[in-house]
């Protein structure tokens, strides 16, 4: 398939783009650069540097068979201070996406999604029949986006598939996380043991969990780049399917920690600070769904594999 990845410039685009590359699909990456980085496009990749909002009709007039829509804002805490950011990047955006695959016909699309449009859950592991309910702006956006998109997909007989990611991790190789604002766990913790920040700060210690800490459900990168394969091969034109990505299984703060110290042999001091607001206490996937429709089976689940891979790549990254 010719393929257009959008936001392929960032973390998870640039590994999905990898792995359709070494599928055999020829791929276009469409990317402003805004929070992503311009080697990290894989070399079989073309590039196209641009604002989809500005761009996407010229791009999509070439022919594609279909969409992987990464391209986002994604930083909980600035879509709460700077909301009109992430309804124009990533709502309007998406719409003008959708708006030009209808002019163009573009059949396919997968879009990234977010456990973030759950919410707090009232159940755990989390099905997709689960109430949404986003406690961010962020989250508020995305499950605007998955709307828009299912009425798209019966209106206008897309094949579309939102992939609700929980915390995605790790790293394929050279390519791996490096936001410039970094405010996911692994990553910054991985920043103690290259010296980089003197400690991790825990948020809270005193949540209704075994430790204390927040749990959480850590998806390997290549496991999420394997869901957006599947997706695409077994989309269905006018519909519109959701799924959660997880491993189902959950992991506290603490022993997110406790692994990082085995996996780099670094005492990594942490210091328990006040809890950050918005964070629901425990988050874990259900993905029974994924499981028995598009026949995803995570492989590797395992959080040590999981650190070692995101250090190898930070190591190598840093000289250390
Ligand atoms: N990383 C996670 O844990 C996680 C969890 C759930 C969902 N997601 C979603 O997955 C997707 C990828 O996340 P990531 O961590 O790789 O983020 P990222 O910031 O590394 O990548 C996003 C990319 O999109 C590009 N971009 C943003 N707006 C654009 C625009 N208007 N036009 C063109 N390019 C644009 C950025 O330059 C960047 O390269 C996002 O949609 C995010 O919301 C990520
Ligand atoms: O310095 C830190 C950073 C994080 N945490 C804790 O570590 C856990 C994981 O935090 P992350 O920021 O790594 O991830 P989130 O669970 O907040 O965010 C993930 O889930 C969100 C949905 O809630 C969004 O989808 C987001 O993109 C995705 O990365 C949370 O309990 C957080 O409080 C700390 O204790 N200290």
């Amino acid at each position: 398939m010719k393929l257009l990845v959008t936001g392929g410039a960032g973390y998870v685009g640039s590994v999905c783009a990898a792995r359709l590359l070494e599928a055999g699909h020829e791929v276009v990456v469409l990317d402003d650069l805004s929070t992503g980085h311009e080697d990290a496009v894989p070399s079989g990749a073309r590039f196209i540097r641009g604002d989809i909002a500005e761009v996407i009709g010229d791009v999509l007039a070439e022919g594609f068979d279909g969409v992987l829509h990464f391209a986002a804002k994604s930083l909980v805490g600035e879509s709460m201070q700077d909301p009109g950011k992430y309804w124009t990047g990533n709502v309007l955006t998406a719409v003008r996406l959708l708006d030009a695959m209808k002019e163009h016909g573009t059949p396919k699309l997968v879009f990234s999604s977010t456990a973030a449009t759950y919410g707090e859950p009232r159940e755990v592991p989390i099905p997709e029949t689960a109430p949404t309910a986003p406690t961010n702006t962020y989250g508020a956006t995305k499950l605007a986006i998955d709307h828009a998109i299912t009425s798209y997909a019966a209106a206008h007989g897309l094949a579309a598939t939102s992939l609700r990611y929980f915390n995605v991790a790790g790293a394929y190789g050279s390519i791996g996380e490096r936001h410039a604002t970094e405010t996911h766990l692994i990553p910054l913790v991985l920043q103690v043991a290259l010296g980089q920040r003197e400690h991790i700060s825990i948020y809270g210690e005193d949540w209704p969990t075994e430790d204390g800490t927040c749990v959480r459900d850590y998806i390997h990168v290549l496991d999420l780049a394997d869901a957006h394969l599947l997706a695409l091969e077994n989309a269905t034109a006018g519909e519109h399917r959701i799924y959660n990505l997880g491993n189902g299984t959950g992991f506290s703060v603490k022993q997110v920690i406790d692994t990082c110290r085995e996996v780099t042999g670094h005492p990594i001091p942490a210091v328990v600070a006040p809890r950050r607001a918005g964070d629901p206490a425990v988050l874990v996937a259900s993905a029974e769904r994924a499981r028995t429709e598009l026949g995803w089976k995570p492989e590797r689940a395992d959080i040590t594999g999981i650190v070692r891979d995101a250090w190898e790549f930070t190591r190598a990254r840093h000289g250390a």
